[in-house]
């Protein structure tokens, strides 16, 4: 069953990893405009690919198995800030929530690259200051575009590799499986963190060293 909730409706949800009940993660997709986020996330939710998707920010949730072991996922399919004079790309409010996230860039749109180097710098960059590694995949969407390819996969392999992130070139539109891959290879770099870090220096706790870049008022 999918469940559609405004973001700003949904309730921050903690982790029961680590015991025998039902394992909750929160993932945010970013990235620029029409690079296939929400295919990404269709794909995932439904197993199908239908083409032309609405602009609507949205979380779904949605139950899977992996291993044997139900796994709840809560996935925020943002919009890319449209208005010219924004320069934060990614809120506060996104990070808070977000347990990982997905990178997402077209490789026949190189700006879409240029915007995830952007976006994976900015969650680092904060992250230093905490020493916290969130778990972050960047994908390489639209792989059945070979024609069109203006990012090579060399360059997409380099950038995760510098950053510490997972990295996936997938095509949502042809194939289930490889965004299958994405979102349970997040899923266990998320739970590698979790156990790494017991007391919660996740993506979550990064949101402080965020406001101290964008000078705002601190998120306890
Ligand atoms: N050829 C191809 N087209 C794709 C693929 N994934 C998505 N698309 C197309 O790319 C366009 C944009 O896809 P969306 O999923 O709406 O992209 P988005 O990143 O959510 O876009 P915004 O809502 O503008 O943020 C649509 O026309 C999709 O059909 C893919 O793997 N291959």
């Amino acid at each position: 069953m999918v469940v559609q909730v405004k973001p700003g409706s949904h309730q921050c949800h903690r982790s029961m990893d680590g015991n025998q009940h039902k394992v909750e993660a929160n993932i945010l997709l970013l990235g620029a405009e029409n690079v296939g986020k929400s295919a990404l996330t269709v794909r995932f939710l439904t197993r199908r690919f239908i083409g032309e998707y609405g602009d609507i920010d949205s979380i779904y949730s949605h139950t899977d198995n992996i291993n044997g072991r139900e796994i709840s996922f809560n996935i925020w399919d943002s919009l890319y800030p449209q208005d010219s004079e924004t320069t934060e790309t990614i809120s506060e409010k996104q990070l808070q929530w977000a347990d990982g996230v997905i990178l997402v860039y077209s490789i026949c749109d190189r700006s879409s690259f240029e915007v995830v180097r952007q976006q994976v710098q900015l969650i680092r960059h904060a992250g230093k200051k905490t020493s916290a590694i969130a778990p972050i995949i960047i994908v390489g969407n639209k792989r059945d575009l070979q024609h069109r390819r203006t990012v090579s996969s060399e360059e997409g392999r380099l950038l995760a590799l510098s950053k510490d992130c997972g990295f996936f070139e997938i095509s949502a539109a042809e194939t289930y499986h490889g965004v299958l891959l994405v979102f349970h290879g997040l899923m266990e770099l998320i739970k590698e963190s979790r156990a790494l870090s017991k007391g919660g220096a996740g993506i979550k706790s990064i949101v402080r060293s965020m406001s101290a870049v964008f000078g705002k008022k601190r998120l306890e």
